[in-house]
């Protein structure tokens, strides 16, 4: 996940200017943003963590202090006026929600990715954009530009329409990939990461063979 991340950062913003903000839920995806944060951090770049309702569990607890221990800044609150996001950061780590998300979205966190749509930094998503049902996506919810799958792209990954959609971790056993006919791809030599087509584009080459 956080490999991805550079890779696109390296691309979009100098390391120097490399101000992050990333949005962690209240599950397992904002852990997933909590780790990413501390990676990013440590590759150089300048997280700051918006961490708004945390539940009391030892994991999330543990990165929490991880984080806390390496010196990233967490937000109190969401700026409301998009633009003081904007000139703050250069880009935006979407760890909200992720595949147990049951739409619609409780008014707090409504709020939040409102203001995350109305913000005209790129977006990095983790796993599934926040908000969108996990089969079916949201046309008019959030657009990010990067998306990193975990594990296996999730259905409504056929509605991703930004730039670049990476598959992350590399740890399905062969035999539950066949037993559930996951169909995943190759993951070059010991490469934990994996750039996938867009899924038009692998529709297409399907089509051809
Ligand atoms: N094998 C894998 O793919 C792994 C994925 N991981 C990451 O974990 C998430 C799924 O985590 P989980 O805790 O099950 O759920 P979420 O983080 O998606 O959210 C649960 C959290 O959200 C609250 N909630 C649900 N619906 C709403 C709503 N409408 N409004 C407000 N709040 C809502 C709910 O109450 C919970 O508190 C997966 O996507 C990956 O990112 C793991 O890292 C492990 C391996």
């Amino acid at each position: 996940m956080c490999c991805c991340c550079r890779y696109f950062l390296r691309k979009r913003c100098p390391r120097t200017s490399g101000a992050l903000l990333v949005c962690c839920g209240p599950g397992n995806n904002g852990g997933d943003g909590l780790v990413c944060a501390r990676h990013l951090k440590l590759f150089g770049y300048h997280p700051t963590i918006f961490y708004p309702k945390r539940p009391n569990k030892p994991l999330l607890n543990n990165l929490t202090t991880q984080c806390e221990k390496m010196d990233i800044p967490f937000l109190s609150y969401l700026p409301s006026e998009s633009k003081l996001i904007t000139d703050s950061f250069n880009f935006v780590i979407d760890a909200l929600f992720g595949f147990s998300f049951k739409g619609p979205a409780r008014p707090e966190f409504a709020i939040i990715i409102q203001q995350l749509c109305n913000c005209s930094l790129p977006i990095a998503s983790i796993d599934v954009p926040s908000g969108w049902d996990v089969e079916e996506g949201d046309p008019s919810g959030l657009q990010p530009d990067l998306l990193i799958s975990l594990t296996a792209p999730k259905r409504c990954a056929r509605n991703f329409k930004g730039r670049h959609h990476f598959l992350g971790g590399r740890f399905v056993p062969l035999e539950l990939a066949r037993k559930y006919e996951l169909n995943l791809p190759d993951f070059p030599g010991t490469d934990c990461i994996l750039e996938l087509p867009q899924f038009e584009d692998r529709k297409e080459e399907q089509q051809d063979k």
